[in-house]
């Protein structure tokens, strides 16, 4: 289970930044009093348009960001103190994630299931397994820089999964990839969830998260709008389908901000 308990990521700004960003503030609030809980066996979306918060948030719950005020809970353990324990449990996954060119993927998975402690034959059981899931068998050999983008994305699904994780916290699962590869990205998660994994996911992609998510966060500045399953959010916005829920929610909060 993941409890997000009062969470606030306050950033400092460099001068630099904040020329950039055309402020005069010296911090940026990426996150604002986040409550949320996410419960095994379901996919949850967290939704929002660019710099809504998802990813502040997700990198909080992968042990890679302190939260400045609040805290994160996987399976009752706390990402600050217990952030080792947490690692264990977890696999995050993101497009930003680069494998070295010069490795394959075979050594890659290898290198990772010894850094989590498995030993070399559950590497190679749960290797098989996986590259046989993504179709990345026949490509193992290869050198990561002579893979395409897809297949290098797929090798990254591959090794952050290596140690079996029963919480998968994914960052925009499908952005960049070509249809084909998506729906394998998409129908793993769902198997995942089948398992009674729990699986946690960013997008600003409406359609993609109706589809999978069995509930949905939806992210404004920040700040929580509205949480629940799709029907739950269509019927409280009388919306037909969740972008229209989302525009509501974000027009009504564009409303308050001016008023
Ligand atoms: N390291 C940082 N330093 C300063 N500000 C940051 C930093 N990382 C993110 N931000 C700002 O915090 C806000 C939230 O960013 P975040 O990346 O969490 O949003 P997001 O919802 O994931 O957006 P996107 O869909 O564009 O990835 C944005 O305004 C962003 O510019």
């Amino acid at each position: 289970m993941i409890e997000i308990r009062d969470l606030t990521k306050i950033y400092q700004l460099s001068k630099r930044q904040q020329a950039k960003l055309k402020v005069s503030s010296s911090t940026k609030i990426a996150v604002n009093h986040l409550s949320l809980t996410a419960h095994e066996g379901e996919i949850f979306g967290l939704l929002g348009t660019n710099g809504a918060g998802k990813t502040t948030t997700l990198r909080c719950l992968a042990t890679l960001l302190h939260p400045t005020e609040g805290q994160v809970l996987i399976d009752g353990l706390d990402t600050v103190k217990d952030s080792a324990a947490v690692r264990s449990k977890i696999g995050f996954l993101t497009n930003e994630i680069k494998l070295d060119p010069q490795f394959t993927p075979l050594y890659l998975m290898h290198f990772f299931g010894s850094l989590h402690g498995m030993d070399d034959e559950q590497i190679s059981q749960r290797t098989k397994l996986l590259f046989s899931q993504f179709g990345i068998t026949e490509f193992q050999d290869k050198k990561i820089d002579e893979l395409s983008s897809g297949m290098k994305q797929k090798a990254s699904i591959a090794v952050s999964l290596i140690h079996d994780p029963d919480v998968i916290i994914f960052d925009e699962p499908t952005t960049g990839l070509d249809i084909i590869t998506a729906r394998t990205v998409t129908d793993y998660l769902l198997q995942m969830k089948k398992e009674g994994k729990l699986v946690i996911i960013s997008t600003h992609i409406m359609s993609e998260a109706e589809k999978l998510c069995d509930r949905v966060a939806i992210i404004i500045d920040g700040k929580l709008a509205a949480q629940g399953t799709v029907s739950e959010l269509l019927a409280q916005e009388q919306a037909d389908d969740l972008e229209d829920a989302f525009f509501r929610l974000y027009l009504a909060h564009e409303k308050e901000v001016q008023a």
